[in-house]
């Protein structure tokens, strides 16, 4: 397979694409990206066999790793297991300083690690080069929150005791991660899970494997003990299902579809695991006629468009108020025909490939649906594009119960709603089974805090089109998932309180 994406042929953009996947060829070479990490050793498959890596813009190979099934995966329970009592033991801030020099090895790498996403997953250089800047925050981030596992002590209801509550780390916890952010995910989990004393196994997305791999090159360096961290690639069902059986598995932090977060939620019952959920959103972006309609366009192309429409945080929904919605239409337009697409090593691609064939069948069905249901497509008729590109469209008279009211799209295609009131808005935003983020473009700030009290997501976007930080609590609720990624909330999700009741007697 191979294909040219739309603005590839120049010959300065090919010496750009060339030069941009040697570095990614080479970092993959020289740091041997092919074996998978288990136990502080490099290992193969048992059957040998292996699984290829394809960059979703060339559709060739760029890599090969172990495809590895149950037997791998319970030797990495087993030592991440053994591993447990020594790095739940250190003081928390010797599991600092290698945090730290985590972060360091991130940040030294960043170029070559951001070629590599680009590579491996398709986004654009500049938006890989953001994605790993991303993990480096979080890496830092709990470098120095490991040092901040604060227990408490409360007044006693009798004289003679006293009351103290211990933090203490949940076990070994398995990490199941997506390939839309594949460094970032694995960072944003592990990073708080080993600041907190748990040891990890993480079983990336088949699609971009090659990013763990790297986070795990650079953890070795770092000086994380054996079976601290470990990545185990290959096979999701099987390697899912030793993990959520095993007992001695404490914790299953999951980022990907609902649908494959509710098996895994069922598969960890038995064993009752604690769960951290960050699974599908379908986010509202709502814009009122008060809005300032520029900066409603500028953060709706962000939304929409970032990562070529695939995160979770993406807008899904696009409703107008009716008094600006002719406005708003003809700029979003504007500025989705201006959008570069093609290979992320061009300077100035916007867009990329989405990550494989089944997520373009999956967008040509929610749009071709949508279109017998009566929506007209305003622009990006082409669509699909060559290959895994999908060209940016707009649809507008889309009718409330098109599949893609409900459902993802995860690509560059934005559903655009006209509405009237604040109620009606409330009611179309909220009336979905999923709750992640949503984005309210207002300037009145009595109607923005009454809105977004209302909005049922566990982050909004207020005049901005992006949310990302370290620092704050990343989630959802309803079919959204449970629990938070970031600052001390992502923190406490890898503790457990201990109570100790004394008698001074
Ligand atoms: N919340 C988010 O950020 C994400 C949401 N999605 C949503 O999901 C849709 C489908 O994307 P898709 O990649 O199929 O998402 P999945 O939920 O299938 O994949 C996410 C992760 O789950 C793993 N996985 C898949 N099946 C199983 C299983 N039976 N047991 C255990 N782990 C499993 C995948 O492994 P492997 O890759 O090896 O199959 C990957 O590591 C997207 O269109 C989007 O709507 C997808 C990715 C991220
Ligand atoms: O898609 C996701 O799962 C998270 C998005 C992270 C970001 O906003 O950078």
């Amino acid at each position: 397979m191979s294909f040219a994406a739309p603005h590839d042929a120049s010959t300065a953009n090919e010496t750009a694409i060339r030069e941009g996947r040697a570095r990614a060829r080479a970092l993959i070479r020289e740091w041997d990206l092919k074996h998978a990490y288990i136990n502080g050793a490099w290992q193969d498959a048992d059957s040998r066999e292996t699984l290829d890596v394809i960059d979703p813009a060339r559709g060739d190979v760029i890599g090969a790793v172990p495809f590895m099934r149950t037997s791998e995966a319970r030797r990495a329970i087993d030592a991440a297991h053994d591993a447990f009592a020594g790095w739940s033991r250190k003081l928390a801030k010797e599991r600092a300083v290698i945090l730290r020099r985590w972060r360091d090895l991130l940040e030294a790498h960043q170029e070559d690690l951001a070629a590599l996403i680009t590579l491996e997953q398709g986004k654009p250089y500049d938006q890989a080069l953001r994605e790993v800047i991303g993990a480096i925050a979080y890496a830092e981030w709990y470098g120095e929150e490991a040092k901040r596992a604060y227990g408490q002590t409360m007044p006693a209801t009798q004289r003679d005791r006293r009351v103290v509550v211990q933090k203490h780390p949940v076990g070994v916890v398995a990490a199941i991660t997506p390939w839309n952010f594949p460094l970032t995910m694995v960072v944003r989990k592990c990073a708080p899970a080993l600041a907190a004393g748990c040891t990890v196994i993480v079983k990336p997305a088949e699609d971009t494997p090659l990013s763990a791999l790297a986070a795990a090159k650079l953890a070795e360096q770092a000086g994380f003990p054996a079976g601290v961290f470990n990545v185990v690639t290959g096979l999701p069902q099987p390697i899912a299902e030793a993990l959520t059986g095993d007992e001695r598995v404490r914790m299953l932090s999951f980022t990907g579809s609902t649908e494959v977060g509710k098996r895994l939620m069922a598969q960890c019952a038995p064993t009752m695991k604690k769960l951290s959920l960050e699974l599908g959103g379908n986010a509202p972006f709502i814009v009122m006629d008060d809005a300032d309609i520029d900066a409603a366009v500028a953060g709706a192309m962000i939304s929409k468009f970032r990562n070529s429409g695939q995160t979770c945080v993406c807008a899904n929904r696009i409703f107008v108020q009716d008094g600006v919605y002719d406005a708003f239409v003809s700029k979003f337009i504007a500025a989705s025909k201006a959008q570069t697409i093609g290979n992320g090593f061009v300077p100035g691609t916007e867009i990329g490939p989405l990550i494989n064939r089944q997520a373009v069948a999956k967008v040509e069905r929610l749009v071709e649906n949508a279109r017998k249901a009566g929506a007209t497509l305003v622009y990006g008729a082409e669509l699909p594009g060559e290959g895994h590109f999908v060209r940016p469209l707009v649809m507008t008279d889309v009718p409330h119960d098109a599949d893609c009211f409900d459902e993802e799209l995860f690509a560059p295609v934005a559903p655009i709603y006209r509405f009237s009131t604040e109620a009606e808005v409330i009611e179309l935003a909220n009336r979905v089974r999923t709750g992640l983020s949503s984005y309210l473009y207002s300037r009145d700030i009595g109607r923005i805090q009454r809105i977004a009290d209302r909005l049922e997501t566990g982050v909004v976007g207020i005049n901005d089109g992006t949310t990302s930080h370290e620092g704050a609590p990343f989630g959802g609720v309803k079919e959204s998932g449970q629990g938070r990624e970031g600052g001390h909330w992502g923190f406490e999700e890898y503790l457990e309180p201990k109570y100790l009741n004394y008698a001074i007697g």
